[in-house]
């Protein structure tokens, strides 16, 4: 059976705005198979998270404030990966209100674009499973 081709995507929502305020929404997120969720705030003298592999997991990340660029890495070789990787991103910003799914297989590294920038992650794996999961690479790992 060919593997299924999972391919980061960008899950699109909107923002409605009246008299009331604002309200924005992502009506085609699924939850079923979330397990758990974070926010990040990175500090203004590290604005990189970088770089966080998961074999398992998959990221739902949102831009909850400010604007924040999402970079990931497709990993060849969880032990001792190429360094000549493919670096995609993509920028979130409050201002969209959509979601990247990142499936399983990725690394990937958070940078806030903005002061404040926060952004939600929703994972599939619990918290338990993180040591069979997980796999952290330096920052330098891959050029952003
Ligand atoms: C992510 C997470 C962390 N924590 C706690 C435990 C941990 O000691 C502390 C710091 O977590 P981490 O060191 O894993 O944080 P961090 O190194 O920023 O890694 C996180 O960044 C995102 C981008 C990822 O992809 C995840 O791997 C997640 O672990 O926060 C939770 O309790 N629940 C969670 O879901």
């Amino acid at each position: 059976m060919s593997k299924e081709n999972k391919h980061p995507q960008l899950i699109k929502g909107g923002i409605h705005a009246d008299h009331r305020g604002q309200i924005s929404f992502v009506n085609d997120m699924k939850f079923k198979t979330i397990e758990r969720f974070y926010i990040i705030s990175n500090s203004a003298e590290n604005p990189l998270r970088a770089w966080q592999g998961h074999k398992i997991d998959n990221k739902y990340f949102y831009c909850m404030q400010g604007v924040i660029r999402v970079y990931f890495v497709k990993v060849d070789n969880w032990e001792s990966p190429s360094k000549k990787l493919k670096v995609e991103s993509v920028v979130l910003s409050a201002n969209q209100s959509n979601i990247l799914h990142i499936p399983e297989g990725y690394a990937n590294a958070i940078e806030s674009l903005e002061k404040d920038s926060k952004l939600i992650s929703f994972s599939t794996l619990p918290l338990s499973r993180i040591s069979e999961d997980e796999v952290r690479f330096e920052n330098g790992m891959w050029a952003i």
